[in-house]
């Protein structure tokens, strides 16, 4: 980890309407470190997220990102082709639902080397094999390359859903509920591998689950939400291990095994 933060969040608060989306969330994102974000349904993970991804503009407060020049940049003072920009190159978003993220209609090659050409690769051969290496590296066998996700199980749509994020080394990735929605064995290996891909590549992530287990095995640091706000942040371990805020114990209670 370096000495300057990968992402600042100063007071973030999200209004639909009178309605509390979520409020004052601040909190800094360090390069290498996994933050998940955990909270029951209606807690307010995903606008954070879709706040923090610049898919959402914040009612108020202000996001820093920090570019790969060193500059710290707020993102709201972007331009949208900028903001573009590191969505497809130094950002990944894994969605909950794989359809969300990927382009059904095209092969899984394409829906890997679309991303490569988006940073400026040309080169069909070089394209056509990196997409080849990234779907070993998701377990996904090459001869699937000419396949469209739409004949993959739900695993394997997310696996793509991966690769097609990773493939351009980017620095940060937001996930939502990566794991949901899939049967419990393939959750396992899903996030065995992605565990192994986070820790290999270095990467930064902001994972929103309201899975303890998802937490527990991916993420250095966590914080609870409730109605909007974080109530109790930490490290994974002690939250979990050692919760101080009664709906936190109750959170972890409620979980059988974490
Ligand atoms: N587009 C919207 N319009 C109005 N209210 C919304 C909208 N999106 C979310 N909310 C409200 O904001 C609050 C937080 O919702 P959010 O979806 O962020 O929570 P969550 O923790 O991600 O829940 P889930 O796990 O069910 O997605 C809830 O009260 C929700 O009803």
């Amino acid at each position: 980890m370096t000495d300057a933060p990968l992402l600042k969040v100063r007071d973030i608060s999200k209004f639909y309407g009178a309605r509390i989306g979520c409020k004052n969330v601040s909190f800094d994102l360090w390069p290498g470190e996994v933050l998940a974000v955990v909270g029951e349904s209606g807690s307010g993970k995903t606008t954070l997220l879709n706040c923090l991804a610049t898919r959402l503009m914040p009612s108020s407060g202000a996001v820093e990102y920090r570019m790969r020049d060193g500059e710290m940049r707020e993102l709201s003072r972007m331009s949208e082709a900028e903001r573009r920009f590191l969505m497809r190159t130094d950002w990944g978003f894994v969605h909950q639902n794989p359809a969300d993220g990927l382009r059904m209609a095209v092969s899984a090659g394409a829906n890997v080397g679309e991303r490569l050409m988006a940073v400026g690769e040309r080169h069909y051969g070089n394209i056509r094999e990196t997409a080849g290496n990234w779907l070993g590296r998701v377990e996904i066998s090459v001869d699937r390359i000419d396949d469209q996700p739409r004949a993959f199980s739900g695993g394997m749509r997310q696996r793509l859903q991966i690769a097609r994020n990773l493939v351009t080394s980017p620095r940060l990735i937001f996930m939502d509920e990566p794991t949901g929605g899939l049967d419990v064995s393939v959750q396992a290996r899903l996030l065995d591998l992605l565990r192994g891909l986070v820790q290999d590549l270095g990467l930064s992530a902001i994972i929103v689950t309201h899975d303890l287990a998802v937490a527990r095995l991916l993420s250095h640091r966590m914080m609870v939400m409730k109605d909007g706000v974080v109530i109790e942040q930490g490290l994974t371990d002690r939250v979990l291990d050692d919760p101080r805020e009664a709906y936190t114990q109750l959170l972890v209670s409620s979980i059988l095994q974490v």
